[in-house]
């Protein structure tokens, strides 16, 4: 048997239950899912032969100690204009590296790097690990930065004295260009030379350097916008969306097929820019009718303070009230010729001149409306003309005039796609206002960041404090009692937890009979160019799982939660399970009043967070269940709840490894073919205990584990609701005479602590050894809910060896043992086996994954593997349920719920 055989399959079993009722355990069908084979063959791997790679000299070993994903901070952008004062320019430790900027005519656009010593690694294993997978620094890229999180952050260039106190309490203003001062944290800043682009670089440079030491670079803003929108739409997944009639859908962007493309960039003024590649492009149009219009003419109009506040008046606009229809004209006939409709509006302003009224007689809120739509028309329309022009079918929209503002995009996108006749289309940017200061941070020629993959580059929510209707916003926060005291202080004013999305209200009139989207709340956040806005995670040793059928057709979510009734579904779990969480946090941090606050500090953030992804879904990115259960853990994380459940995870393992021996013994005594029936009901039954289901926490009220383990195992007889069991048995055993190979390298997915991987994986691990498989436990870098963790598997795995010959040879063979005492009691003569057991790292915190991102020894691992088993609802169903793999592949999970259809 090769490992990439044309006849493998993909195997999934499956079982659905309501365990609030014991009783109701099983419900059953089953289903063959074999699509992959054909992929193989197209992928030119049918077939072929895979040397196996020398058994010791390909071990992997216990994975490194410390987690690789750099989870320990985050920052939000905050609103400058209206800060709290008690929070401000906080003097956080970070340890920064890199600062650039765009100094416009409006606003102050800052892109800074932050970067966190990594905490010293004392694992000896992890040394020979990285060398034997062929990772370590010799045929990597070393980056000058090595994991780390781009911050975004804007002021109004009036307040540019905000700016430089924020840059000097953050002290970014010692990290400059200067590749020898990179770590530097002394006090000099002679000779640093920050990077910025705008007009502003030339006018406040003598500034910057008075006030703050540094000299600036200038860097050309074509260049900058140009290079910031490429890296931005190259690298981050859900940079680009489309947003038509009140519906936002993000753009997979095909990095082969990304040029040529118009760049609009609205800012106080508008540039058109023909972009044909890195570097490649020509400003080919623009206008002077752009965000310092809609703002200075609004200003003067309506006597509106900010831009946002202008942009809210428009929400309860009504610009019929002054613009001139084409109605208006005919008598409210359409003047169908020509294809105009009577709503069409036929002149911005134009019903002024015909009434006898005076300024004060029309409603600030009608005329910003008016306004808006007025230069929103304009820029879709000249954008539109100069991809004509040029033949170009996409084009993009940056620049702070957007501000992700949902009615400006729908003009814009109605104009473009009015005036193409739908031929092209009109995208936006997540990060529209930063691409200028992106590029000039590029423009560093050290960063290395010029050639960071895709995969590299880990969008995470900000999540220090949500995003709030109303005035209180907050400035980055960079340490835990900012995070707090900013959560209590939003708290105790009351404020509310808005998450509103801007839009218009219905009825409101537009070019052609274009409708306004059907409002979704009336209130527009004050900040909302900041909506789009994640933190970039750095994370250069993720890399795509090497074992996809197809990695262009690679989707982790079985259910995206773009359906509204998934979405409550799912809002109203983790909304009943905070409380009960905020409770085991706290009670793992020892119960401290400290513990206490950060729990109460952690579930408003969580709240808010959820309340403002009930609102609009795809704020921070498209999203997926799987997005939403990392939120919370990296929530809990980001207020140092570091394992909420690590007591729990404890009792569970010693409660099950006491068992452990029993179950052996009674595997032992049956035939091959029954032991693999029991031990995948063993692997079912064990993946009962899910603390982020609410059936099994009820369930741990009515028995012990074992009690519970027990139970749920009476209950798993076949079929179960996806089972392919029969096909499994086959490739196992063979039919006939026909005996295949074994499989060279397995890697189990693992899930929980406790029974699950005790007495369900590592049984089914131990039988894959047996049959000469080696064996690679993947577990989650850092925790989740009650799963096991790589750094936790080895001393689980070297308990169990005192029970059984065969892990204790393997787990030696594999490196696990090392550290270990060793006490055998194992009863059974089986000679040690050596093939190994190994444990690797999966590079991520969450209970689903995405194997778009997984650690580098996990890659490195899976270069051998032809059999993956992926356990567990989050790994096996929420995530991957549709994911096809190039070699066999097995989902095992218990479904303890019944909202999969
Ligand atoms: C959070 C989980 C994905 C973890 O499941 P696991 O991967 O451990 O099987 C799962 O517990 C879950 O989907 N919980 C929410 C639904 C419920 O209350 O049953
Ligand atoms: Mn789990």
């Amino acid at each position: 048997m090769t490992s990439l055989t044309e006849d493998h399959k993909e195997l999934n079993f499956g079982i659905d239950g309501n365990i609030n009722n014991c009783d109701e355990i099983a419900k059953h069908n089953s289903e063959i899912q074999r699509e992959t084979s054909t992929v193989v063959e197209k992928g030119g791997g049918g077939g072929e032969e895979k040397e196996m790679a020398p058994l010791a000299g390909s071990s992997i070993h216990r994975s490194s100690s410390r987690p690789q994903l750099d989870l320990s901070g985050a920052a939000i952008q905050g609103n400058f204009e209206e800060r709290d004062p008690a929070i401000l320019l906080p003097n956080q430790s970070d340890d920064i590296s890199h600062l650039a900027l765009d100094i416009g005519g409006s606003l102050i656009k800052l892109v800074y790097f932050s970067r966190r010593e990594d905490q010293p690694i004392n694992d000896k294993r992890k040394k020979t690990t990285t060398a034997r997978l062929g990772i370590s620094n010799g045929n990597r890229r070393s980056y000058p930065i090595l994991g780390g999180r781009l911050h975004f952050v804007k002021f109004e260039t009036i307040k540019i004295k905000e700016c430089l106190d924020f840059i000097y309490s953050k002290q970014l203003h010692r990290g400059g260009m200067d590749s020898r001062r990179w770590q530097s944290k002394g006090p000099s800043t002679e000779n640093t030379v920050i990077k910025a682009t705008g007009g502003g670089a030339y006018k406040f440079a003598d500034l910057f350097k008075e006030r703050l030491g540094i000299s600036i670079e200038k860097e050309d803003e074509m260049n900058c916008l140009v290079a910031g929108a490429n890296f931005l739409l190259k690298a981050i997944r859900h940079e680009a969306f489309t947003h038509m009639e009140g519906q936002k859908m993000f753009v997979q962007i095909d990095q082969n097929d990304l040029f040529p493309y118009l760049l609009v960039n609205i800012g106080s003024g508008v540039s058109m820019i023909k972009v044909d590649g890195d570097g490649k492009f020509q400003r080919v149009s623009g206008t002077n009718v752009g965000g310092g219009t809609y703002w200075g003419l609004g200003k003067l109009l309506t006597k509106c303070e900010s831009f946002d506040e202008l942009l809210e008046l428009s929400q309860r606009g009504d610009n019929r009230t002054i613009d001139m229809l084409v109605g208006d004209i005919y008598g409210g006939m359409d003047y169908s010729k020509i294809g105009l409709s009577a709503s069409t509006i036929a002149s911005s302003f134009g019903k002024a001149i015909s009434e006898n009224k005076g300024l004060d007689d029309y409603r600030p809120e009608d005329i910003s409306l008016s306004l808006l739509r007025m230069i929103s028309y304009n820029i879709g329309q000249i954008s539109y003309l100069n991809a004509l022009r040029f033949g170009l079918k996409r084009i993009f929209f940056g620049g702070f005039f957007i501000r992700g503002h949902a009615y400006t995009m729908d003009t814009i996108s109605f104009a473009v796609h009015f005036w193409s006749k739908g031929e092209a289309q009109a995208m936006f940017l997540r990060h529209e206002g930063f691409l200028g200061a992106l590029g000039a941070f590029m423009s560093y020629e050290k960063h290395g960041l010029d050639d960071l993959m895709v995969h590299q580059l880990v969008e995470r929510f900000p999540m220090g404090a949500p995003y709030v209707g109303g005035n209180i916003h907050g400035p980055p926060l960079g340490d835990l009692n900012e995070k707090i005291s900013w959560m209590e202080k939003f708290v105790q004013k009351g404020t509310e937890i808005t998450a509103p999305v801007p839009m218009a209200p219905p009825g409101t009139t537009g070019l052609g009979g274009f409708e306004v989207p059907s409002s979704k709340g009336d209130t527009l956040r004050c900040d909302a160019s900041e909506l789009n806005v994640g933190v970039l995670h750095l994370v250069p040793s993720l890399e795509v799982f090497p074992l996809f059928a197809d990695p262009k057709r690679y989707e982790p979510n079985t259910i995206d939660l773009s359906d509204r009734s998934e979405l409550e579904y799912w809002y109203t779990v983790l909304s009943e399970q905070l409380s009960d969480l905020v409770d085991k946090a706290v009670a793992s941090e020892g119960g401290t009043d400290d513990a206490e606050r950060r729990g109460d500090a952690f579930a408003r953030a969580f709240s808010a967070h959820l309340a403002r992804l009930m609102e609009e879904p795809a704020a921070y990115g498209k999203l997926g269940l799987a997005n939403l259960l990392e939120l919370r853990e990296e929530c809990l994380r980001e207020f140092h709840f570091i394992d909420a459940y690590r007591s729990i995870k404890q009792r569970e393992n010693e409660a099950s490894l006491a068992v452990l021996p029993d179950l052996l013994k009674e595997l032992d005594s049956m035939t091959e073919e029954a032991r693999m029936l029991t031990l995948i009901e063993g692997v079912l039954a064990a993946n009962i205990f899910d603390w982020g289901s609410r059936a099994c926490v009820d369930l741990y009220h009515k028995g012990t584990i074992i009690e519970i383990y027990r139970m749920s195992r009476n209950k798993m007889q076949r079929p179960w609701r996806v089972d392919d069991f029969d096909v499994f048995k086959e490739r196992m055993f063979g039919s006939g005479d026909k005996k295949p190979e074994p499989h060279k390298r397995a890697l189990l997915f693992v899930d929980n602590s406790g029974a699950d991987i005790v007495l369900g994986m590592l049984p089914l691990a131990r039988e894959l050894l047996r049959r000469g498989t080696e064996v690679v436990l993947v577990a989650n870098s850092l925790p989740a809910l009650n799963d096991v963790t790589a750094m936790e598997v080895p001393d689980i795995v070297a308990e169990a060896a005192k029970h059984c010959d065969i892990l204790r040879g393997a787990a030696e063979a594999g490196g696990l043992l090392v550290d270990a005492m060793i006490n055998i009691q194992d009863s059974s003569k089986e000679s040690p086996s050596s093939v190994p057991l190994m444990v690797v790292e999966n590079g991520c915190g969450s209970p689903c994954i995405d194997l778009r991102q997984v650690s580098s020894e996990l890659a490195a691992a899976a270069k051998d593997a032809d059999l993956v088993i992926l356990e567990g609802m989050g790994r096996a169903l929420h995530t991957n349920f549709n994911a096809r793999f190039k070699c066999d592949a097995l989902k095992v999970y218990l479904l303890l719920f019944h909202n999969y259809r």
